[in-house]
């Protein structure tokens, strides 16, 4: 991905306003979350996911991080209820993290900033594709799952093994049979609000659906994120850390929360 922007020192966060003025707009994210001050929203469905792991295609380093990406041409890998109506079809899932596990997350919660966040990008099938539903009010559905330091997850393993062939950007290999589901927490009770992508083109086209309970990885672990390089062969190496959007102003939306 041939993109100007990225998260360093002259092209990270507080430049992109510069490109896509839109950053500046009325529903960007991530946001910091206030438990306290979201709605408990009894009318919210449980949320609904099935994926199917024949769908995993490959997996890619586009330069701002690496992602995962799916089969969407059937509605084999889907979203469903949760505070969506109609189906959302699963099409690649990503990370963002620190260069040290003081900090790495989007979103943050009181505050607090967990070492790495996923990812998981969904678009509504009333669109004929991600493309077409990528600049629609209701044309995202990302879920977000905190990462929070602890013993190593034998989840992730299959997902860390591929990165060192992935290692600069541009670099992407084949990712089969790998069940997403995989890398949900026990519990799906979550917080929602209206949203945007948090890298540019920064569409505000995303229901955010933030999971209230993190999965765990170890510091071995993170360390395999950080292996990763932002840079392409041949370029003088830059380590892909801190390839997180700070929160954003609120403009007044509301966070509704799925549970008391
Ligand atoms: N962090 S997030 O809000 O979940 C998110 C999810 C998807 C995209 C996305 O599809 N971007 C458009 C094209 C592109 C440029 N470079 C790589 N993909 C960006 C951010
Ligand atoms: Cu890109
Ligand atoms: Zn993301």
């Amino acid at each position: 991905m041939s993109h100007g922007w990225g998260y360093g020192a002259t092209n990270g966060p507080d430049f992109w306003a510069d490109n896509f003025p839109i950053a500046n707009g009325p529903r960007q994210s991530p946001i910091n979350i206030v438990p306290k001050e979201t709605q408990y929203d009894p009318s919210l469905k449980a949320l609904k996911l099935r994926y199917d792991p024949f769908n995993a295609k490959g997996i890619l380093n586009n330069g701002h991080s690496f992602q995962v990406d799916f089969v969407d041409d059937t509605d084999s890998s889907t979203l469903t209820g949760g505070p969506v109506s109609g189906t959302y079809r699963l099409r690649q899932f990503h990370f963002h993290w620190g260069g040290s596990d003081d900090r790495g997350s989007e979103h943050t919660v009181n505050g607090i900033k967990f070492p790495c966040e996923l990812h998981l990008v969904h678009w509504n099938t009333k669109y004929p594709s991600f493309g077409e539903a990528a600049d629609k009010p209701d044309g995202l559905a990302v879920v977000g799952v905190f990462l929070k330091i602890g013993a190593a997850n034998p989840r992730l393993q299959k997902v860390l093994d591929a990165l060192d062939v992935i290692k600069n950007k541009g670099k992407q290999t084949t990712f089969a049979n790998f069940d997403a589901k995989t890398l949900l927490p026990g519990s799906l009770d979550y917080w929602t609000y209206d949203g945007s992508l948090t890298t540019p083109p920064l569409l505000e086209s995303v229901t955010w659906i933030v999971l209230k309970e993190p999965i765990s990885v170890s510091p071995a672990q993170m360390a395999k994120f950080r292996n990763l390089l932002f840079t392409g062969e041949g370029e003088a190496p830059c380590c892909m850390v801190d390839n997180y959007r700070p929160p954003q102003p609120l403009k007044g939306r509301q966070v509704r929360a799925s549970f008391k």
